[in-house]
């Protein structure tokens, strides 16, 4: 028998396809859809236009519940507010890009958004996808469905240089490899693999390959198989 909602959980590093795959999963079979990564990047850059000294956990610890982040969940048209501003391009600058893996390592910052990401979920009425690095393993462990997303380096590098005009692909590269390591070596809720994910490597594969591949397993989850 076919189950009424379902929670889809998307983790990998960066570059590897989630946002681009998850949307169009979501669109295609009617379900809501969450960027975490952006929710992170918008309480970044908060602390930023703040004045508050990214370098200091305890500080970006003692003001991590002020600001009122509002994630919009249409996978057509997703938005994302900081107390009532649609930051939705200031939070893809490279200085936000440079300072988020600090600002979210800190426990304060991601009990605070974790707890977010929780209710999004508990409120989307047909199903939800839910991106980022740590939905499978901490935010949503009962998830339906988990997929972890990889890719080398290179494909990476390649398919952000493509996005960024004139961008170098060797520092493309080097910056892509340095957030993965400091998501990946952060104390609280790292970027990581849960046991229960399915590992899907989309070097090789077309973006629309890897949109068809994870709608097969929500089918196949939806139909109890
Ligand atoms: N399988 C694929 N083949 C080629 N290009 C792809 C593929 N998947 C995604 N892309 C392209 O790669 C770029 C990065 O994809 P996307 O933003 O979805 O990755 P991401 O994992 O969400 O990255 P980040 O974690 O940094 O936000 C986009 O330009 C997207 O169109
Ligand atoms: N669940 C998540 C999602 C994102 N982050 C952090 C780490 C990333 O480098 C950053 C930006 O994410 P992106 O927009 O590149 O997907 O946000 C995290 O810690 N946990």
């Amino acid at each position: 028998m076919e189950r009424a909602t379902v929670i889809v959980a998307i983790d990998g590093p960066s570059g590897t396809g989630k946002s681009s795959t998850s949307k169009a999963v979501a669109a295609q079979l009617g379900l809501s859809y969450l960027d975490t990564g952006a929710q992170y990047r918008a309480i970044t850059w908060w602390m930023v236009t703040n004045g508050i000294d990214i370098d200091d956990p305890s500080a970006i610890a003692a003001v991590a519940g002020k600001p009122e982040i509002i994630s919009g969940t249409d996978p057509s048209a997703p938005t994302i507010t900081v107390d009532g501003t649609d930051v939705a391009a200031a939070i893809r600058t490279q200085d936000v890009t440079s300072k988020v893996s600090a600002v979210s390592a800190v426990p304060e910052v991601r009990a605070r958004i974790t707890e977010l990401q929780r209710s999004i979920a508990a409120d989307a009425g047909n199903g939800i996808v839910v991106e980022g690095r740590d939905i499978g393993t901490t935010v949503l462990p009962d998830a339906d469905l988990k997929i972890f997303l990889t890719a080398s380096p290179e494909a990476r590098a390649a398919r952000r240089s493509g996005e960024l005009k004139n961008a170098d692909v060797q520092a493309t590269r080097e910056a892509l490899l340095k957030r993965d390591a400091a998501d990946s070596s952060r104390k609280t809720s790292p970027l990581a693999k849960a046991d229960d994910a399915v590992e899907v490597d989309t070097s090789d594969l077309t973006l629309q390959q890897v949109i068809e591949c994870v709608v097969t397993l929500v089918e196949e989850k939806r139909a109890g198989k």
